[in-house]
């Protein structure tokens, strides 16, 4: 990084030294350190990925710890600078973490923070978009029309698909998968079929009951299922949405031989990961299968596509923004500040990180505890009720 580094600084006297690799929307995350004792150093370089020596220079001799983005590599080197600075605490501003070796934060003392649950809804809400534009064909429509290609009504006319009726696929169904299985379910009266590595109860509970509530009312009724692999979901939805955590288990998880067995003209998502499809194979499949379409909101190697993805008519591509609702990044923000604030106070973590609703409440203190460390049991960290 170019010195000077370009820093906005909070709080100059302030005990504690905590970095942000990033500005973060909203000020309340800002307010809380500060008033806990903590100088605030916010980097507001031009430069949108930040590297490895960009950071360690940002981290300098003395830092207690450090709020950092999924764009950011964060392994041995980082952490080992970060100890060697007194830091003892990292989160993240994501509830993805696999830009962070949690085995070279356990090696080093520091705890790796996470931003679960305050994303949930706005990622599966964007999702569901990305369905219904695919479904639809909304960008190809709107293309057209700015074009100034529409010259009239025409029963053919971007027909696309009706989601009444069809069986939509999940596969990882947990926090967001399971948000957005709801939506298409209750939404547009689909049917579910899931794969994941655990059962998911409560939506299954959800389902069931709203089938009751749709028959009683004269209505079919919905159904759901979980699949016992992966393939049966492929095989049998008309719709497949991806949310399992990106690890070696999910790595191109949907390949070109995957890709083969779904429907011809099926509808992909990716709220994921991007590395979760292998995306050159993708590429290929939609090239081969004018009526298969992806709406995708992550890429593998971001911030580029692979070669060939932009020209697709049957691909849609948004720039990695499925968590961007005002309210969700403020709260990833409260929740990164407060998971680093925690540690740094010798606070305990939270008891359920599912359940972080205390923390992001505008008109109370939060409580005195990390809402959400990920390496909590390695590091032997105390958790707590309150
Ligand atoms: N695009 C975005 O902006 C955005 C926003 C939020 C989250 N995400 C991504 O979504 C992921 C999920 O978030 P979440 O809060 O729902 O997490 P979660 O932990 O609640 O859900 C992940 C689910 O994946 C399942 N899973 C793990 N390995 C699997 C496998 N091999 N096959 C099938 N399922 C598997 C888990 O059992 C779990 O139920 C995050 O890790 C992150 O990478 C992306
Ligand atoms: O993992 C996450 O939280 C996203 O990718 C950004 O919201």
């Amino acid at each position: 990084m170019a010195k000077p580094v370009s820093i906005e600084v909070w709080n100059p006297s302030g005990k504690y030294r905590v970095v942000s690799t990033k500005p973060m929307p909203g000020t309340r995350w800002i307010n809380l350190l500060v008033q806990n004792d903590v100088r605030l150093e916010i980097c507001t370089e031009k430069k949108t990925i930040l590297s490895v020596e960009d950071i360690i220079a940002l981290i300098g001799d003395k830092c207690d710890g450090v709020i950092g983005q999924l764009t950011e590599d964060w392994g041995e080197q980082l952490f080992s600078t970060l100890s060697k600075a007194g830091g003892k605490a990292f989160s993240n501003m994501a509830v993805g973490y696999n830009n962070v070796d949690v085995d070279a934060a356990n090696k080093y003392g520091v705890a790796v923070g996470n931003t679960p649950g305050v994303l949930t809804e706005t990622t599966a809400e964007l999702a569901a978009s990305l369905s219904l534009a695919a479904a639809r064909r909304i960008v190809e429509a709107d293309e057209f029309m700015r074009a100034g290609l529409y010259d009239g009504w025409l029963p053919h006319l971007f027909v696309g698909n009706l989601l009444k009726g069809q069986t939509v696929g999940v596969i990882g169904a947990g926090r967001i998968g399971s948000a957005y299985a709801r939506m298409m379910v209750e939404g547009f009266k689909m049917n579910l079929i899931y794969y994941d590595l655990y059962q998911s109860t409560r939506l299954e509970k959800f389902i069931t009951a709203y089938a009751t509530f749709l028959k009683a009312s004269g209505e079919t009724p919905v159904t759901w299922k979980r699949a016992a692999t992966m393939d049966e979901v492929l095989q049998e939805a008309d719709i497949i949405s991806l949310h399992p955590v990106l690890d070696k288990t999910t790595y191109h998880l949907v390949n070109k031989e995957r890709l083969a067995k779904m429907k011809k003209e099926a509808i992909l998502i990716n709220c994921s990961r991007g590395p979760v499809i292998d995306e050159a194979a993708l590429v290929e499949h939609l090239k081969q299968n004018p009526m298969f379409r992806v709406g995708l909101d992550v890429f593998e190697e971001e911030p580029y596509m692979k070669p060939g993805l932009a020209e697709l008519k049957n691909a849609i591509v948004v720039p990695h923004i499925a968590s961007a609702s005002k309210w969700t990044r403020e709260g990833m923000a409260t929740l990164a500040a407060l998971n680093v604030l925690g540690k740094i106070k010798g606070y305990p973590v939270w008891f359920d990180a599912n359940r972080v609703e205390p923390f992001l409440n505008e008109n109370a203190q939060p409580p005195a505890a990390s809402p959400s460390i990920v390496n909590a049991k390695a590091l032997g960290l105390p958790t707590s009720k309150l």
